[in-house]
Formats: C-alpha cells, sequence, structure tokens
C-alpha cells in the first residue's frame, strides 16, 4: 500500500513520509524542491515536479496504482511573505491545490488529507480555537489556506471525492532519528531564535511582552512535528470510518464527503515558558533581554484537540522540552553535514 505526498521534501511533508514508511505504508513523494530539500527524499520513490502538472500525476498513478490516499502538503507557509507577494500564495496554496484535486479526481483517488492551519480562527476569549471558532484568516497565507479549504467542501460535495482538513498551528522539533528537520538555516521563530542566539552566546530578544496572558508574553501552540505527522498517518489509515465512503453522487447527490479536524497540544506555551524550557534543556545561563513586539505580531492561540482524540484516537506525545532537544539536536546535526 503507497500514499501520494506532495511536499514531501519540506520540513513536515518529508516527517510525514518518515512515518508512513516506519508503520508499512510506502511514500510516493511528488514535490517541486522549490523550498523542499532533494536530501530529504533520499531512499524514498520520489517525483520531482509541480503539483498541478497532470501528465506528472497521471504517470505517478500509472506507476502506482496501489495509492491509496493522497497527503497535500505542497505549500509555500510565511505570513510576511505572503503580505508582500500574495499573488503567489493565492497560485500556490489555492490555484494548484484546486489543479492537483482535479488531477486526483480523474485518477480515482478519492482519499485526501490536507495540510491546513488553525491559524485561520478567531482565538475565543480563552485564547483557545476548536472546530467551531469562527474564521477570521487575517493574512494572505491563512486566507489561501482557508479558500481552498472551501474549493475542497465544494469538490467533496460533488465528486467522487472525501477531504479531510488538519490544521494546526507551530510545528518544531526534528526526526527523532534526525533524519529530518526544518530546512532553513536561520529560522525567524521563536525557536529558531533562541537556538541560534544560544549557540552565539547572546541573550535572546523576546519581541513583544504587554499581550494580555498569563505572563505578557505572546502564545503559541508548538508542538512536535512528529506528533503533526502522526496525525496524518491515523487519518490516513482511519480514513474510511472518519468519512466513509458514500453513493456514486451525481447531480444533487453528495458523493464524498468534508472533515475538519485540529491538532494541537490543547495547552499553549508562552515566550518566557518557552525560554524556561529551553532552559531546563541546554542546563545553563541563558539570559533574555525585552524590545517591543514585532510589525503585525498576535497574541496567539493554542488548540483543542479533544475531536482528534475522538476521531483519531490521537493526541502529542512529545514534551515541549523534548521537541526542544531535537530541535538542537538537528541545527547541530545540519550544520555539520552542511545540509543547506
Ligand atoms: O526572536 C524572537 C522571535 C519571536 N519572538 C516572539 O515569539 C512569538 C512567536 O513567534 P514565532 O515567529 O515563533 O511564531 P509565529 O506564529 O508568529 O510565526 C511563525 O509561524 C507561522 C506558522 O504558524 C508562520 O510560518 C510565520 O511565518 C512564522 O514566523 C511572537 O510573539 C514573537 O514576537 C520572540 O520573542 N523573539
Amino acid at each position: 500500500m503507497k500514499v501520494l505526498i506532495t511536499g514531501g521534501a519540506g520540513f513536515i511533508g518529508s516527517t510525514i513520509a518518515s512515518v508512513f514508511a516506519e508503520r508499512g505504508v510506502t511514500p510516493v513523494v511528488l514535490d517541486s524542491l522549490v523550498t523542499g530539500r532533494r536530501e530529504f527524499t533520499d531512499g524514498r520513490i520520489f517525483y520531482r515536479g509541480d503539483v498541478g502538472d497532470g501528465a506528472l500525476v497521471d504517470q505517478i498513478f500509472r506507476d502506482h496504482p496501489d495509492v491509496f490516499a493522497a497527503v497535500h502538503c505542497a505549500a509555500l507557509i510565511v505570513v510576511p511573505e505572503s503580505m508582500a507577494d500574495p499573488h503567489r500564495y493565492y497560485q500556490v496554496n489555492l490555484s494548484k491545490t484546486i489543479e492537483f484535486t482535479g488531477h486526483l479526481v480523474r485518477n480515482g483517488c478519492d482519499r485526501l488529507i490536507f495540510a491546513s492551519t488553525a491559524g485561520m480562527y478567531r482565538p475565543e476569549d480563552d485564547l483557545s480555537v476548536r472546530e467551531t471558532s469562527p474564521l477570521e484568516p487575517k493574512n494572505p497565507y491563512t486566507r489561501s489556506k482557508m479558500m481552498a479549504e472551501l474549493a475542497l467542501a465544494d469538490f467533496a460535495a460533488a465528486y467522487p471525492l472525501r477531504v479531510v482538513s488538519l490544521r494546526y498551528l507551530n510545528p518544531i522539533g526534528a526526526d527523532p532519528r534526525l533524519r529530518t528537520g526544518l530546512q532553513h538555516r536561520r529560522p525567524s521563530h521563536a525557536l529558531g531564535k533562541m537556538i541560534e542566539s544560544y549557540e552565539n552566546g547572546e541573550p535572546f530578544t523576546i519581541t513583544g511582552v504587554d499581550w494580555a496572558t498569563r505572563d505578557g508574553t505572546a502564545i503559541r501552540d508548538y508542538i512536535h512535528v512528529w506528533d503533526i505527522a502522526r496525525a496524518f498517518y491515523e487519518t490516513a489509515v482511519r480514513f474510511d470510518s472518519v468519512l466513509p465512503p458514500l453513493g456514486p453522487g451525481g447531480p444533487g447527490k453528495p458523493s464524498g464527503g468534508y472533515e475538519v479536524i485540529n491538532l494541537g497540544t490543547g495547552d499553549g506555551i508562552t515566550v518566557r515558558e518557552l525560554v524556561d524550557a529551553f532552559r531546563v534543556v541546554v542546563g545553563d545561563e541563558f539570559q533574555v533581554r525585552e524590545a517591543p513586539a514585532r510589525p503585525g505580531d498576535v497574541v496567539g492561540a493554542f488548540v483543542d484537540p479533544a475531536k482528534a482524540e475522538e476521531l483519531l484516537g490521537w493526541k502529542p506525545e512529545y514534551s515541549v522540552e523534548e521537541a526542544i532537544r531535537h530541535s538542537l539536536e538537528w541545527a547541530r546535526q545540519r550544520r555539520a553535514l552542511d545540509v543547506v
């Protein structure tokens, strides 16, 4: 049995591929390598190309008729970049998702797991988000994901296609066996900056200390990328119980189905708490200084994973300390191997 993974040479997609492979489902990776890394596909069945390339997707299904589901991770994901170049974001995240889905339906693949974002929700007063929270995407990146989901839901109502969208926030960590991790040399997120500061012997700058949270710093739902990847696997193997196959479709008759499942820790972590966890891991003095929030920063949110637990039997297993340790180990290994 095989699974097609688009974006399978990226940070999350490559981790998903490893989980499937370890559990006996062979990943078939489709990645343009625009942001993905060639070495993350070593030992995998790999097609270099675009998800919108219908001839290529047809070829993949001819070569691998035993692909039973597709995982669509290929996307652009950097919020500030999406504000500077929204056309590119809508083209890649929305238009190509529409094209790719058409290629899936044409090839008879009716199970699609879509990598989405919980960044499209307006958080509740306690900063939690759940599947019933209102949608209020605030930038082109989250809007492109929301629009793609709207299109997928319409497709699932009309064509022989079932779609599960998994929404989550900030994956950190790396493959625990250190085969893959973040591809960027200098990630700009809080943990990436912490690792950089620590390794340079400099203080870490907390940007934003006046938010309405328990300690004044912003909150995020950092979650181990392996836990996220496991949720994709659980969704694939339970697909038919999450979304049972319906009838053959036709006008007015829904043929597939659409489901949204949030993934998260159920308990966010503030920047100061992340610093405390980092100190526990490095067992060392680690200084911080304070500065105003970054332009466009938000107070943040965390994800209630109750539905994922109920439908997928999934909850995160790694602690934030373990995720920090894997991120640190990956940063060292990547430098030693000069991967980037
Ligand atoms: O050196 C730093 C970096 C960040 N922060 C703070 O840490 C919090 C979280 O920031 P991150 O950058 O870790 O997370 P964001 O959710 O804000 O954004 C990141 O994750 C998003 C995905 O969820 C997008 O990919 C985005 O482009 C990427 O920067 C923010 O208050 C930020 O101001 C610091 O205090 N110091």
